[in-house]
């Protein structure tokens, strides 16, 4: 090895949205090496070319529903369609992401010992009854319904990683994501800060959709990726709301917009 890393970091579904400004900031420190795993489904090699034949940087075309074996010491699992259009695109494929590939990335992490980092989401909160949600907020989720395959499967992936933390002593780490926004946002994403800002771009119409009264907590990409950095090296297991007043986050309530 002609360089000295003493951290070598999985990053699951790096070349996303999220998981590119994760990689860039992680690639800032000389002492880690990033491997990434994307299947490029709404990733993009785009996001990391500048990191493309970099000697501390990995780039696998791997789906995590299938087992990887690879030698890390921290594992941050991002890798999931995220924009609901996308999400339910494939519903069967996105709750097997979501369980088969927590799962695997678990057993991963109890193979090598490596501390994990799972990106939930608000949407574990389901239709909330209340505003604005807290950690200790259980949610109202439906279970039959087309966000489903997404708000269950994240619920489903945050039991797996506190039953192996309480079965096999795994370090876990889970991060409920808020809407995010920021650059590198596919312009068809399909959520609203990029529909919006494209539809005035073109001098459009805005979609808002009904009933039009909804609320959500919007996060810039660059506060959102320090607070999964600062959680995954805090002391904190979570669950943690980032980008949303929560109970066991107070450093990390971001304003809401
Ligand atoms: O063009 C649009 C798009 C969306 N909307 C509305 O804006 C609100 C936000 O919708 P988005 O599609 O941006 O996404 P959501 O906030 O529902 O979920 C998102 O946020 C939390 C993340 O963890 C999830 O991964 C992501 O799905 C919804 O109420 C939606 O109905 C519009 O009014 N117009």
């Amino acid at each position: 090895k002609f360089f000295q890393a003493n951290m070598r970091i999985l990053v699951t579904g790096g070349a996303g949205f999220i998981g590119s400004h994760l990689v860039d900031k992680l690639m800032e420190n000389e002492k880690n090496e990033v491997i990434v795993a994307d299947n490029f489904f709404t990733g993009s090699k785009d996001n990391l070319k500048k990191w493309i034949g970099h000697p501390r940087f990995e780039l696998i075309r791997h789906d995590v529903t299938e087992p990887l074996l690879v030698e890390v010491d921290q594992i941050y699992h991002l890798a999931c369609p995220a924009s609901p259009i996308f999400y339910k695109h494939n519903p069967v494929k996105t709750i097997k992401t979501n369980v088969i590939g927590t799962l695997n990335m678990l057993g991963l992490a109890k193979r090598v010992g490596a501390r994990i980092l799972l990106t939930s989401t608000s949407e574990v909160y389901g239709d909330p009854l209340e505003h604005p949600q807290t950690e200790a907020y259980w949610g109202n989720v439906n279970p039959i319904g087309v966000r489903s395959c997404y708000d269950e499967g994240k619920r489903v992936a945050e039991t797996l990683m506190f039953d192996y933390h309480r079965q096999h002593g795994i370090e876990i780490r889970i991060a409920r994501i808020f809407n995010t926004y920021g650059p590198r946002m596919n312009i068809d994403d399909g959520r609203v800060v990029s529909n919006f800002i494209a539809q005035a771009i073109r001098g459009e119409a805005l979609t808002v959709q009904k009933p039009g009264t909804q609320t959500r907590s919007f996060c810039y990409v660059a506060d959102m990726v320090n607070g999964l950095m600062k959680l995954m090296n805090g002391d904190n297991t979570g669950p943690i709301n980032i980008g949303n007043p929560g109970v066991n986050s107070p450093c990390w309530n971001l304003p809401r917009m």
